[in-house]
């Protein structure tokens, strides 16, 4: 079959680029993008296209490319669903903040929601395709919904897990490693579904980078990629620390184990401690069920993943502390970068909240300055913790538009994200204007050694 229509539900980090490169990959294919969050979907439908609600590098030239051709946002849930051939759902699957499995599991009420209302809305055959990330035999649930509730048309699941890294988002989507797709493969409308969504990735994928699979081996690569991924960064940041203690230094050691093809080099970068709203969620989802399976051993392995990744954060904050005579009370440490990582507006569990907050509880106050993050997103990012009051945030912590306002009379500049901006900064002005001795972190070992400590700094560099 050839798909005509496609809805998205979800105009996120992943639903909007995704299928930004969807519409302009398939000129043929009407895209509309649907969020219940009004604000959003003002902000794509913004006539200047550099308002789009996220920054991604290249996105909003594929979007204005597109928009109003093949490419529409709305708020109009009900009438995409109905006019859409396939619904990819793409809505947020945040660990559970209540309940049974507190903490741990994915929490699917958005999930289940969207099934119910493409239930009651549609009234023609749809190809579902599961876009979010989802403990594995989500699927059934899904297809027990749809059908069950239903208007009696034909429901075909997929899942397309969505392995895009933000900040490169745009450049991924257009030159995945692989896309995948899990389908009932043992029946004649499931290889149909798969094969219409292998003819959409067609346009721009080669054949051989489609992989097509059962639906519960997709579900759980998404699971599996991202606890790897998650897992090198927590294997090179444990030797981080064994580094600053032996004299080793660790972007040495991860390029000479990096060379070693069967490990291979990317995602060996030692640093404060991984973000993003994923890499947490989906080890803790994956670390819940392999509890309710009762596989303990399974658990804790993955687990400690996450504890390596805490301890990082607070090792880092309690450094810094250490280093400025046991006391940071009362004292001005400024905060480069708020982003989870560069090139992203995204601050989902970035290091540098848990750091911020660990120092304000040492009676801190906070500089931050980040090139894409937004003054209220910073105060809501700490909110959020309910360490302290609302009040007390906004007094303790500033947020400026400027690097040399941030550092200007600080005793401690801490680089919290890998922003190229921060390599080419003046670092003599930034010493002469801040308080001494002048101390620098560098929790991304983004900054060169020599030259700062020729400019006088004290300079301390995770992992070495
Ligand atoms: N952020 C990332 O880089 C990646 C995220 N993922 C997965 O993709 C999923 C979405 O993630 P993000 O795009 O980051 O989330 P997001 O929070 O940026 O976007 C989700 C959107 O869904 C909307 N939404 C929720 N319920 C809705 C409903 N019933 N009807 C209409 N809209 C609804 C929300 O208003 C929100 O705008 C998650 O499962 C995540 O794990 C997967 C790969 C990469
Ligand atoms: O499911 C998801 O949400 C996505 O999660 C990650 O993407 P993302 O979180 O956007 O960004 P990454 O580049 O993976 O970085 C995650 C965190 O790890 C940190 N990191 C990454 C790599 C590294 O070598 N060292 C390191 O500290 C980054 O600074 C960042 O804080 C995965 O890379 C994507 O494949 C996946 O689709």
């Amino acid at each position: 079959m050839k798909i005509k229509n496609i809805c998205c539900i979800g105009a996120g980090y992943v639903g909007g680029p995704t299928m930004a490169v969807i519409a302009q990959k398939c000129p043929e294919i009407n895209v509309t993008v649907v969020d219940i969050n009004e604000n959003r979907i003002a902000a794509w439908n913004d006539q200047d296209v550099e308002n789009i609600p996220i920054y991604e590098p290249g996105l909003s030239k594929i979007v204005e490319e597109a928009k109003d051709r093949n490419l529409f946002f709305s708020t109009d849930v009900d009438a995409a669903i109905d006019k859409a051939d396939m619904i990819f759902i793409s809505v947020n699957t945040p660990t559970k903040t209540y309940g049974i499995g507190k903490g741990m599991a994915a929490d699917l009420k958005y999930i289940e929601l969207c099934a119910r209302q493409i239930a009651r809305v549609s009234t023609t055959d749809k190809i579902v395709v599961e876009k979010s990330t989802l403990p594995v035999r989500t699927a059934e649930a899904l297809k027990n919904i749809l059908d069950n509730t239903g208007n009696g048309v034909n429901f075909q699941i997929l899942s397309n897990p969505e392995f895009l890294a933000e900040g490169t988002a745009v450049d991924d989507l257009l030159n995945p490693d692989r896309v995948l797709i899990g389908g009932d493969i043992d029946t004649d409308k499931g290889r149909d579904a798969v094969q219409a969504l292998v003819d959409v990735y067609s346009h721009w994928v080669e054949r051989d980078n489609i992989l097509t699979t059962n639906v519960w081996s997709s579900e759980l690569s998404k699971l599996t990629a991202n606890a790897f991924l998650a897992q090198r960064v927590s294997s090179i940041n444990a030797m981080s620390e064994l580094c600053e203690k032996t004299g080793a230094d660790v972007n040495e050691v991860a390029k000479a184990v990096g060379m070693d093809s069967r490990i291979g080099s990317k995602f060996l970068k030692s640093s404060v401690g991984f973000g993003g709203s994923c890499f947490q969620k989906d080890i803790l989802n994956l670390v819940y069920i392999a509890k309710s399976f009762g596989l303990n051993e399974v658990a804790d392995y993955w687990e400690q993943v996450i504890i390596m990744n805490d301890h990082q954060k607070r090792r880092f904050a309690s450094n810094i502390v250490k280093t400025l005579f046991n006391t940071v009370s009362g004292k001005k440490i400024a905060l480069l970068g708020w982003a989870f990582k560069k090139d992203t507006n995204d601050t989902r569990e970035s290091a540098a909240i848990y750091v911020a907050d660990y120092l304000l509880n040492e009676q801190a106050e906070i500089v931050v300055y980040d090139p894409k993050v937004k003054k209220e997103q910073v105060y809501a990012d700490l909110d959020y913790l309910n360490s302290r009051s609302e009040k007390e945030n906004r007094q303790r912590v500033s947020v400026v538009n400027d690097p040399y306002t941030c550092t200007k009379d600080s005793h401690a500049v801490a680089v919290m994200t890998e922003w190229d901006e921060f390599k080419e900064l003046d670092w003599k002005k930034i010493y002469n204007e801040m308080l001494k001795p002048a101390f620098l972190f560098d929790g991304r070992r983004l900054l060169e050694r020599d030259t700062k400590e020729e400019i006088g700094f004290e300079f301390y560099a995770i992992g070495s």
